[in-house]
């Protein structure tokens, strides 16, 4: 069974929404909020430890139940059962996708292909939990019987992405081991990090879905060469894991079978960090924070299949973003955590986002006529606000942002924390509201400037407002939010895949370029320029030709 193949266009709530659009595109939010009393309350979700403020967006409530009218059009409550069921909705690769499974409450079933998954999920969340529990107690020892102090996680894409991610926004509540993350081939990455490294002391552990990927599997060899220098082929066993659905070609590594941590092929990369590929967040924080990241995903998995569309955070986001990606015609989103914790969270997201929606053809194999996937970009605030929000506030482009803020910091320090959530609350006011020519002349009138100096001013400091944000305001960092955060990024980007009748869950767009690389790789080794354009000879001629 499929999912439904409606050109999103086509649908009568489309049309309305244009009509819609053309109606409510001059409106101003200003008006919007002063008009309507009720608004935030009106557009507010609270769930569990999140409150979700959606008011500050060009809105109104036909505008929400229009928009909710296109995804019952779309057939989105059934797409959202066949994606938990099990349903080959990647059909292009002829999969499920699963990765909800993977947080789901032990003792549930789950059939696929005659085999109960949830047996071999539990399995190798129970090899992780050994696993990691013996590591970080220093009960497994490396080579020379000293305990672990150093884990090098060595994968790229969805194999690094999320456990860089989230080690480092769950940080606080790491342990004494210290997580590295080799994932670039190019050799300055991993030469750096073996730099500080002993070989004695450290765990490495090369994740890769495939096991063919090209940097990792580079990076995992010249890895291993390091490590015979002081140890021994036999020594392998002991400080090399690996997390794959290719279980042969590890063997050939010489990576020891008790050390091999199973995935499946209905787990995506960039959405498999709750599996065995997190195996380095494991080790970092400890199975039962990980477990905890789970179960707050788990939470948002039941939000979204159980909860009506009006009050479904997934959904109204999903659907928000696609109020302004097709409607308003923006082009790109940012995501701005007010958290130093969550740096690495647009970069993740990027991937999830941008692999899952960047496609053309529809579910039917046509060229789409209307665009699909955002363009994700961010950095935490408040290092954001003195870098890029000049744009945002007063350049020419739509950004839709999402702020996203913990009401409790977690070192307690209550001084910093009121001066960055006076930002966070002073930037979408800001955005918001804008500042009015009125406003600007009377503020440099009482600064006490003549009216001819008024003028040559004033049109610099007007701010035109009307920028959209979503406000997530969330208890605290802890790793049941953020595993409920990262869940509901996820499912928002289903609801537009299925809107916007793509496939989420191929990439077939990274072929191309893995494949010319090997083409040009064997040229580059041969010291030959092959035969390509004329461009690109003349810069693999200038990258080969000795230096004069
Ligand atoms: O985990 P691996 O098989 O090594 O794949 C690593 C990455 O490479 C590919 O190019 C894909 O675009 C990513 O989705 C994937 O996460």
């Amino acid at each position: 069974m499929s999912l439904p193949k409606t050109d999103p266009t086509r649908t009568e709530s489309w049309k309305l929404l244009k009509e819609h659009y053309a109606a409510l595109k001059s409106e101003h939010l200003r008006t919007l909020f002063s008009e309507d009393p009720g608004r935030a309350a009106q557009f507010r979700i609270e769930w569990g430890e999140f409150l979700i403020d959606y008011s500050k967006n060009r809105i109104t409530p036909k505008t929400m139940d229009l928009l909710q009218r296109l995804a019952v059009e779309c057939g989105l409550e059934e797409a959202i059962k066949k994606y938990f069921e099990g349903d080959r909705i990647n059909e292009t690769e002829d999969r499920a996708v699963l990765h909800t499974a993977l947080r789901a409450a032990s003792g549930n079933s789950l059939y696929l292909d005659g085999g109960d998954i949830m047996l071999e999920v539990e399995a190798v969340q129970k090899q992780m939990e050994t696993f990691s529990n013996a590591v970080i107690r220093g009960e497994r020892k490396g080579y020379t019987g000293k305990a672990f102090t150093d884990v090098v996680n060595i994968g790229i894409g969805g194999s690094d992405l999320g456990p860089v991610m989230v080690t480092d926004a769950l940080k606080y509540y790491q342990n004494h081991l210290n997580i590295h993350f080799v994932s670039n081939v190019d050799g300055d990455h991993v030469y750096e990090i073996l730099r500080h490294l002993n070989p004695e002391t450290t765990l490495f552990i090369v994740v890769s879905k495939s096991f063919t990927t090209q940097e990792t599997l580079t990076n995992a060899l010249t890895i291993k060469k390091w490590f015979l220098k002081k140890a021994t082929e036999k020594d392998v066993a002991l400080h090399f894991a690996a997390v794959s659905t290719n279980t042969e070609q590890i063997s050939s590594f010489g990576i020891s079978e008790t050390n091999v941590f199973p995935m499946w092929d209905w787990v995506g990369g960039r959405f498999s960090l709750w599996s065995a590929v997190g195996l380095s967040i494991c080790l970092g924080i400890g199975y039962a924070n990980f477990s905890e990241l789970l179960e707050g995903a788990r939470g948002m998995d039941r939000h979204f299949q159980q909860t009506p569309f009006e009050r479904n955070i997934p959904v109204v986001l999903g659907l928000l973003s696609i109020w302004y990606n097709n409607f308003f015609g923006a082009e790109t989103e940012a995501v701005i955590p007010y958290s130093q914790y969550l740096q690495h969270l647009p970069a993740y997201l990027q991937q999830g986002v941008m692999e899952s929606n960047g496609k053309r053809a529809d579910r039917n194999g046509n060229a789409v006529t209307y665009q699909t996937g955002t363009i994700i970009w961010g950095a935490p605030g408040t290092n954001s606000q003195h870098a890029f929000f000049q744009l945002i506030h007063q350049g020419t482009k739509l950004i839709p942002a999402d702020f996203i803020g913990f009401k409790k910091p977690l070192h307690g320090d209550m001084d910093h924390h009121h001066k960055l959530m006076a930002n966070f609350f002073a930037q979408t006011e800001a955005l918001m509201n804008g500042k009015t020519p009125e406003e600007v002349a009377a503020e440099l009138r009482d600064q006490g400037l003549e009216e001819e100096a008024v003028a040559n001013l004033l049109p610099f400091k007007v701010f035109e407002g009307n920028k959209p944000t979503n406000t997530l305001l969330i208890e605290s960092l802890t790793p049941a939010n953020l595993g409920a955060l990262i869940a509901m990024y996820e499912h928002k980007i289903f609801v537009q895949g299925v809107i916007w009748n793509i496939f989420s869950y191929d990439q077939w767009g990274v072929e191309l370029g893995k494949q010319l690389a090997k083409t040009i790789l064997v040229e580059l080794q041969r010291s030959s320029t092959g035969n390509h354009d004329s461009s690109t000879v003349q810069l693999m001629s200038a990258y080969q030709s000795p230096q004069a």
